[in-house]
């Protein structure tokens, strides 16, 4: 694919690989979908201030789907936030399928999240009072595009909706909405889905259906997923995991099993908080 990969050497002294370039690609359209440069979050001033986002740097080529990991406080949530224009860093800059957004108006930037992102979160975010259809015409609508319903149909057969068009979120099981959720970040085609905890809410049994419509997005569509969880299981669905470990990128694992990745996690939190007692 004319990917060249360096290894970047993180704060904690990890290296972690990183793709750094697509040979005849313009420098305006690297090829990447998710680019963040020198990433920090700062929360507060002062003494009391938190590095959330303490450096991170990231390239994410399209089509591909990545797992964000970390122990609690890491900076999992900061990062999706940052990287999905919810929020603004501190300073470092973030490109979203070549375009800069650090520094975009709150108008530009909202309309971009609107037409070329799609998100899908633990609680499902569904509105209750609208059809399914109208759910996954939300952002069409909102970005004041036509209302495409042949195009509604299409991702809600695709996510295995294609009869419950009509129905309100209320009357589907957990799994059916999140489905619709799906459906609607699906629907205009963005360069990135992102995806926050989105089997937080499901069994074991749904999780799977969600994650498999997740995986065929990516490898079915050509679709471009930034997932974070809790769960090395749902991350093993994932072509590749990125462990954060306050707030910056200290290790990767690609095409691991979920007990692989469970004991990367394990390891990380292991260097994070020593057990006191054990000799070094
Ligand atoms: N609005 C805020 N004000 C101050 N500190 C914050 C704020 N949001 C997050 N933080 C701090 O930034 C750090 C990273 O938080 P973040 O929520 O990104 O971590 P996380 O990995 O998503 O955690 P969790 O898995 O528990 O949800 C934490 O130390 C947290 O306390």
């Amino acid at each position: 694919m004319g990917l060249r990969r360096s290894r970047r050497r993180a704060s904690d002294g990890v290296e972690v690989p990183v793709e750094s370039g697509v040979s005849g690609v313009s420098a305006e359209d690297s090829g990447f979908a998710v680019e963040l440069r020198g990433v920090r979050r700062q929360y507060g001033r002062g003494g009391g201030a938190v590095q959330a986002l303490a450096g991170v740097d990231l390239a994410l080529v399209r089509g591909s789907f990545t797992a964000v990991m970390g122990p609690s406080g890491s900076g999992k949530s900061t990062f999706l936030q940052c990287a999905a224009g919810l929020d603004r860093p501190s300073s470092g800059s973030v490109r979203l399928a070549g375009t800069e957004i650090t520094g975009m108006r709150e108008n530009a930037l909202t309309e971009l999240r609107r037409s070329r992102l799609g998100f899908v979160f633990q609680a499902f975010n569904l509105l209750p009072s609208l059809t399914v259809e109208q759910n996954v015409l939300l952002p069409m609508r909102l970005a004041g595009r036509r209302q495409d319903r042949r195009r509604a149909g299409e991702v809600l057969a695709q996510v295995g909706l294609a009869d419950m068009g009509r129905r309100r979120p209320g009357e589907l099981s957990g799994g059916q909405q999140q489905r619709v959720a799906i459906a609607r970040a699906l629907v205009t085609s963005p360069d990135v889905i992102f995806a926050d905890e989105p089997t937080g809410a499901l069994d074991t049994g749904t999780a799977v259906e969600v994650l498999g419509l997740l995986r065929h997005a990516v490898s079915g569509l050509g679709a471009t997923v930034v997932m974070v969880t809790h769960d090395p299981v749902a991350a093993a669905w994932a072509d590749g995991v990125l462990f954060l470990a306050e707030g910056v990128f200290a290790d990767r694992l690609d095409g691991g099993t979920a007990e692989e990745i469970a004991a990367r996690m394990a390891m990380l939190t292991a260097r994070r908080v020593p057990v006191a007692g054990v000799a070094a």
